[in-house]
C-alpha cells in the first residue's frame, strides 16, 4: 500500500515559514484577489485565500466584480494596483468570463506583484533559472516533495498535462532540480508506456481515473493534481483525482485527492505573496546606483 503524501502537514509547515518571514517585514504584505463573475469553485477558493492570508498575518483584499464587468474595466484596475505601493501581490482567479481574453489581463500586472507566475516575464525568469515567482500549484508541488524527502535531482519525472498552470511551469522547476522530465499530453503515443518510466509521476490532465495501475512503476511516487466532481452511484457529488484509487496498490506514494496538491496551491500563494513583498522591500532599501527610484529626489 503506498504511502499518502497528506497536503496539510506540509501545508502547515510551509505557512509556518511563511507567517515568520511575513512577521519579519516592516509592513504586513498584501495580496489583492480580483475575481470576475461567481463561478461557485473561485468563489471559495477566492474566500479561502484571502482568509489564509489573515490568518498568517498578511493583509488580503478581494476585489469581486460582475461578469459583465468589461476588459477594460478590469484593466484599469490593474493599471492602479500596479501603481499602489501598498499592494505587494496581486492576483486574477482563472477562470475569467468568456468575454474577457487572460492573456492580456495576465500581462497587465507587474510581474513583481505577479504572485501566481504567469506573466511571461516570470514565464522567462522560469524557464532561463533565474529568481522568479513561480505559479502556486507547480510551486507548491515541489514543495510537497521537499517536505516528505522525495529527492527529484536525477529521478525521471514524467508530467502528464501541458497546461501553463501545471504541467509547463513544472516542468522547468523539475529540470531546475536537476530531475531528468518527459512532458506527455493528449497527443502521446503508448502513454502507459511513458508512465511506466516514471520515478515520480505527476497527473495533471483533469480526467477521473486516468490513470489506472497498469501504468505506474511498482514503488513509484505519484502526485495526483487532478481535481474532478463525479457522481457516485447514489447520485451523490464528490472529488476524485486523475489517478484510480487501485493505483495504491502498486505505487510508493501517492498524493489524495482531495488533501493533497490542492493545499499546497494555497500555502505556496502566502510564500510567493512574502517573496514579492520582501523583494519590493529590498528595491526600496537599496535602489540601484543610477537609477532614480522611486525614492530618489
Ligand atoms: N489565478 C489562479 N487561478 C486558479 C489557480 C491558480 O493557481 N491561480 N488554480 C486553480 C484553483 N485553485 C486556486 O486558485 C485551487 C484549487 C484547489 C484548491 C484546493 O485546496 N482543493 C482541495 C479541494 C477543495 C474543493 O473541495 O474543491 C483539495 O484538493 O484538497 C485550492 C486552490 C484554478 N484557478
Amino acid at each position: 500500500m503506498a504511502t499518502r503524501l497528506s497536503g496539510p502537514p506540509a501545508a502547515e509547515a510551509l505557512l509556518a515559514q511563511t507567517a515568520r518571514r511575513a512577521a519579519a517585514l516592516a509592513t504586513p504584505p498584501h495580496l489583492v484577489i480580483v475575481r470576475v463573475g461567481e463561478d461557485p469553485a473561485s468563489v471559495s477558493y477566492v474566500r479561502g485565500k484571502a482568509k489564509k492570508a489573515g490568518e498568517i498575518g498578511l493583509r488580503g483584499t478581494v476585489h469581486a466584480l460582475p461578469d459583465t464587468t468589461p476588459q477594460a474595466e478590469l484593466l484599469a484596475l490593474i493599471a492602479g494596483l500596479n501603481a499602489d505601493p501598498g499592494v505587494h501581490g496581486i492576483l486574477v482567479q482563472l477562470p475569467l468570463p468568456g468575454h474577457i481574453d487572460p492573456a492580456p489581463v495576465l500581462e497587465a500586472i507587474d510581474p513583481n506583484k505577479d504572485v501566481d507566475g504567469f506573466h511571461p516575464v516570470n514565464v522567462g525568469r522560469l524557464w532561463t533559472g533565474q529568481p522568479a515567482l513561480s505559479p502556486c500549484t507547480p510551486a507548491g508541488i515541489m514543495a510537497l516533495l521537499a517536505h516528505y524527502e522525495v529527492q527529484v535531482a536525477g529521478k525521471v519525472v514524467v508530467i502528464v498535462g501541458r497546461s501553463t498552470l501545471v504541467g509547463r511551469p513544472l516542468a522547468a522547476l523539475m529540470l531546475g532540480a536537476d530531475a531528468t522530465v518527459t512532458l506527455a499530453h493528449s497527443r502521446t503515443r503508448d502513454l502507459a508506456a511513458v508512465t511506466r518510466g516514471a520515478d515520480v509521476l505527476v497527473v495533471a490532465v483533469g480526467r477521473a481515473g486516468l490513470i489506472t495501475p497498469d501504468m505506474v512503476r511498482p514503488g513509484a511516487v505519484v502526485v495526483d493534481v487532478g481535481i474532478n466532481r463525479v457522481l457516485d452511484d447514489a447520485g451523490k457529488a464528490h472529488l476524485t483525482g486523475d489517478v484510480h484509487p487501485d493505483v495504491s496498490q502498486v505505487a510508493g506514494a501517492l498524493t489524495p485527492v482531495p488533501g493533497g496538491v490542492g493545499p499546497m496551491t494555497v500555502a505556496q500563494l502566502m510564500a510567493n505573496t512574502v517573496q514579492a513583498a520582501e523583494r519590493q522591500a529590498d528595491r526600496r532599501a537599496a535602489p540601484i546606483p543610477g537609477v532614480l527610484g522611486e525614492h530618489a529626489h
